[in-house]
């Protein structure tokens, strides 16, 4: 089994990222608790790891054949059958067992809700992806989990902090995913899937990516609402908010696939920008 193989069954960059959300968030929960734990931060982090990627794998199992029509995707290990089922299901189930125990050794809550997000993402969002667009907002759960998780693993209440880091990451995903979505519209259609909000590349869906980026900007400052982030944090997420709008209201004017790809860009920088603003404002105090 090579790296690269593994990579693309995780989905690596993407699994990066979610814990990354999932370990600045850990340390905001542990500056509410008075201590930062690290050796519970860096179990966070693996297990964390283990569970993203065990999510992928069933995710990549179950659509597998589905994979093997779209050019993003066929060349994933088992859709190009360089890794086979048995593999991917002994290497998936390992990880979320052991991610689990990982995870459920800091508190239970913090097991049980990966497990929930496991099975959420690879067994209820998986599936509805070809019924219908709705499945982005099913999808958009266990993709906002991992911060509320990350704050859980180190203040084992869930409060409104872990609310509000829940609500940012579940905003973000809509024009996060409709850009890609938008992109990728021809590959999806070759798979069958209509993942754009109004099934197609139109006014509507770039009005509703449009609106979903709008409500972010309120969205994310709630931290400063609620005084969690100071101002500084309140001027970073407006900034990061309105390039991010800027991009989206771009798209909504021209309704092309460069406006997409420039939105789907922003999007990767948004998240870690506003996450790290949070953690310095938070971490300095
Ligand atoms: C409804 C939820 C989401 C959907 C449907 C979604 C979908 C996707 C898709 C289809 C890609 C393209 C991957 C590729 O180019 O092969 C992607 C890329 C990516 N997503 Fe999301 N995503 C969601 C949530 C998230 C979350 C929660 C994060 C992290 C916090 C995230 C981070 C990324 C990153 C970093 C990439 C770039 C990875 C790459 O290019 O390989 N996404 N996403
Ligand atoms: C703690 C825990 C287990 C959380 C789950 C985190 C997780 C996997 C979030 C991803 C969210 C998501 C819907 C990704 C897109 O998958 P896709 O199937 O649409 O992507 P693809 O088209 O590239 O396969």
């Amino acid at each position: 089994m090579r790296w690269s193989d593994f990579s693309k069954l995780i989905k690596f960059r993407l699994t990066f990222l979610v814990v990354f959300s999932a370990s600045i968030s850990f340390l905001i929960g542990s500056k509410v608790n008075g201590e930062i734990v690290w050796k519970n931060w860096a179990l966070l982090i693996i297990g964390g790891f283990l569970v993203t990627g065990a999510a992928n794998g069933f995710n990549e199992i179950i659509e597998k054949d589905l994979d093997k029509l779209m050019l993003r995707t066929a060349d994933r290990p088992l859709p190009s059958g360089r890794m086979t089922n048995g593999q991917a299901l002994v290497l998936s189930l390992f990880m979320g067992i052991a991610g689990t125990y990982i995870l459920g050794h800091l508190n239970l809550t913090t097991g049980y809700l990966s497990v929930f997000s496991i099975f959420l993402y690879a067994f209820i969002y998986t599936p509805a992806k070809r019924k219908s667009p709705v499945a982005v907002f099913i999808g958009a759960i266990p993709g906002a989990l991992p911060p509320l998780i990350g704050y859980v693993a180190a203040h084992p209440k869930i409060d409104y902090i872990a609310l509000v880091l829940f609500g940012i990451q579940f905003v973000w995903q809509f024009p996060h995913f409709w850009a890609i979505a938008w992109v990728l519209d021809d590959d999806y259609k070759l798979a069958g899937f209509r993942l754009l909000p109004s099934g197609k590349r139109d006014a509507t869906s770039a009005a509703i990516t449009f609106l979903f980026t709008l409500i972010l900007v309120p969205v994310s400052l709630l931290p400063t609402y609620y005084n969690f982030g100071g101002l500084y944090v309140g001027a970073v997420s407006l900034l990061c908010s309105f390039a991010f709008l800027y991009f989206a209201f771009n798209l909504l004017l021209k309704q092309d696939i460069s406006s997409a790809k420039k939105l789907m860009y922003s999007s990767f920088f948004y998240l870690p920008i506003v996450q790290l603003a949070l953690l310095f404002d938070f971490v300095g105090k």
